[in-house]
């Protein structure tokens, strides 16, 4: 059977002040006509990602982008074409949006979408859209389990939304009995914890303690053949592409990607910098990737610029 030609799309996630993001419906007379999508439309020959996005949202919304950072990539394929997605999250525009196609907008919520249906090949998109553009990964073995716990309890105070429970220093009953103090704190917060381990070892725990979900290190992910059942969340950590393409085998809904810039904890490997990290998201995966390795708040713009959805930090998210 001849390969289905694979029709190149760009898509613009336009993300206001109050972090509310704008859908907009089919216009009839289109495939999935009254389904709900990102502004967008396929590139005409010649034209890279980033240019079909800035012609169709002038077309489309009468909008002109002054922002927009490369995001989530998603291949997909409609019984009408086979499609590859090339999604754009767009935080500056002139103008203001107006249907020009006759479409309806929503301006909706991270987690809380209100409109139905959506185009099959989003839910990713919006499952990506809920996580945080900052984690952290914990550091009691680093610091000291009281002083970490105080830590963590002014990170929370300060907007901390996501963190990976990583200690591996701690026997199976100590982790457990610091993830129960770790969730009872986080909960009040919205903050998601997420247990770290292979499912396995760690897979009762988070069911048993209402943890978020499971971070697995690369070697465990590499041995999976599809995603584990039974976690909201799933994340793994990647430092090269074979590792991200099992991220994407087993269907994770994020990776951290490192490390970025030396790190205490890695003091062997050499670090990718923004050019080694840039090219490996570069190649297109269908989940956010944040950077992880040395790094901390103030590097969220240069990893969104070179492709990351944000940063994951460790030392930095404790001081
Ligand atoms: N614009 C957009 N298209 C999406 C999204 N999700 C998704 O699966 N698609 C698919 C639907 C279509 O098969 C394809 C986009 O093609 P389109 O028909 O909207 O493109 P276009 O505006 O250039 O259309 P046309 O001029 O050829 O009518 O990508 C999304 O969020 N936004």
């Amino acid at each position: 059977m001849p390969d289905t030609p694979v029709v190149h799309v760009a898509a613009g996630i336009l993300i206001d002040h109050q972090g509310r993001f704008l859908m907009a419906s089919r216009p009839p007379g289109k495939a999935y006509a009254g389904y709900w999508e990102f502004p967008g439309g396929k590139l005409e020959a010649g034209e890279t990602a980033q240019q079909a996005l800035a012609r169709e949202l002038v077309e489309e919304l009468g909008v002109a982008i002054n922002a927009a950072v490369p995001w989530i990539v998603q291949g997909f394929t409609y019984p009408h074409a086979t499609v590859r997605l090339h999604f754009f999250r767009v935080t500056g525009w002139d103008g203001e949006p107006q249907p020009h196609e006759g479409q309806a907008f929503a301006w909706q919520q991270p987690g809380q979408l209100t409109v139905s249906p959506i185009l099959p090949a989003n839910g990713p998109i919006l499952r990506g859209l809920a996580l945080p553009d900052q984690l952290a990964v914990s550091a009691a073995g680093i610091l000291g389990t009281e002083t970490w716990l105080a830590r963590l309890d002014a990170a929370l105070a300060a907007g901390l939304r996501m963190l990976i429970l990583r200690e591996p220093g701690l026997d199976p009953m100590a982790y457990a009995a610091l993830a129960q103090a770790v969730l009872t704190r986080a909960r009040p917060y919205g903050c998601r914890v997420l247990l770290h381990g292979a499912p396995e070892t760690s897979g009762a725990l988070v069911t048993g303690l209402g943890a978020h979900g499971l971070h697995m290190p690369a070697r465990v992910a590499a041995a999976m053949a599809r995603r584990p059942s039974g976690f909201d969340w799933l994340g793994v950590s990647a430092h090269d592409a074979a590792e991200l393409a099992a991220a994407q085998r087993i269907g994770a809904d994020y990776a951290l990607l490192g490390h970025v810039a030396a790190t205490a904890s890695h003091p062997d490997a050499p670090p990718l910098g923004w050019h080694g990290f840039a090219d490996l998201v570069g190649a297109g995966w269908p989940f956010p990737i944040y950077a992880i390795g040395g790094l901390c708040s103030s590097d969220l713009p240069t990893a969104q610029a070179h492709g990351g959805h944000g940063v994951a930090a460790l030392s930095a998210a404790w001081r």
